[in-house]
């Protein structure tokens, strides 16, 4: 069967004044995978994530997200693609106000035509699907621990039951016990859900555990793509010290790779 490209972006240039993040910079993201996004700090990976889910605009290129030129298109198309995708951000990114559930049943008000109720339990059903315990709906992000509140975030993240995925440094700030439940996490709603997921992380441990393919930015662009055991051959400086340095040697040998 032919893979289906879910996200395609060509020429993609982002600047800051005189800062270059991006300069024609081209990557693919296939159906059904999880794609690791990995990079020097500063290397424009949020910028990436930002440009794809329409946060901000980029200088220039081309976006087409499942088969609409995101770019190009009419607010109400754009808006369309977004419902068939959820972003998490670092910090969860919830509304402090809210509790979990309103938190969670935020998106649905907008786009599904369901009574408060029936939102309600849809939350609900995303709280449970992240592991957090029923009670957890009625508290306020500020009651939750650093984990429940990226599980929340991961809760709102699937509202709409998206195709993809955006996750911004999902296990950053967590001990390496809930970091590890995270990954564990991610893999078996991935497989129930078939979700195409979009990672940029730090962390070789979720690479490792969770990712099909690993796209390396740098040098202002994707430099190059593949298996995690295809990077350890790249022949790049960044590249190898990330790949084949003592973290991840560590974080191999803890996978058995
Ligand atoms: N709104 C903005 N205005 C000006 N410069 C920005 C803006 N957003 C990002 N940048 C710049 O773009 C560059 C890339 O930032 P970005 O946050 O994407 O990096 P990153 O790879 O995600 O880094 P990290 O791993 O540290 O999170 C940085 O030089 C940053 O200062």
């Amino acid at each position: 069967m032919q893979a289906e490209t879910v996200i395609e972006v060509r020429g993609l240039t982002n600047r800051f004044g005189a800062n270059v993040v991006h300069e024609d910079l081209s990557l693919d993201v296939m159906r059904g995978e999880v794609l690791g996004v990995v990079g020097a700090s500063g290397s424009g990976k949020s910028v990436l994530l930002r440009s794809i889910v329409g946060l901000m605009t980029p200088s220039a290129g081309q976006i087409t997200m499942l088969g609409t030129d995101v770019l190009g298109a009419s607010a109400a198309d754009r808006a369309a693609v977004s419902a068939r995708t959820g972003v998490m951000f670092q910090d969860g990114a919830l509304f402090s106000a809210l509790t979990v559930r309103e938190n969670v049943a935020a998106p649905m008000r907008e786009r599904l035509g369901v009574d408060a109720e029936t939102r309600a339990s849809l939350a609900d059903l995303r709280i449970s699907m992240v592991g957090l315990p029923p009670e957890a709906g009625d508290l306020f992000p500020a009651a939750l621990s650093g984990g429940m509140r990226k599980r929340a975030g991961l809760a709102r993240a699937l509202s709409l039951d998206p195709e993809i995925l955006f996750l911004d440094e999902p296990t950053a700030g967590l001990d390496p016990i809930s970091a590890s439940a995270f990954d564990t996490l991610l893999n078996s709603l991935r497989k129930a859900l078939g979700l195409t997921v979009f990672l940029v992380t730090h962390d070789l441990d979720t690479l490792q555990a969770t990712c099909d393919r690993v796209a390396v930015l740098a040098r202002r662009r994707v430099l190059v793509t593949g298996t995690m055991a295809q990077m350890r051959a790249v022949d790049d400086p960044w590249v190898q010290s990330y790949f084949n340095g003592p973290r991840a040697h560590a974080a191999l040998a803890v996978a058995g790779g």
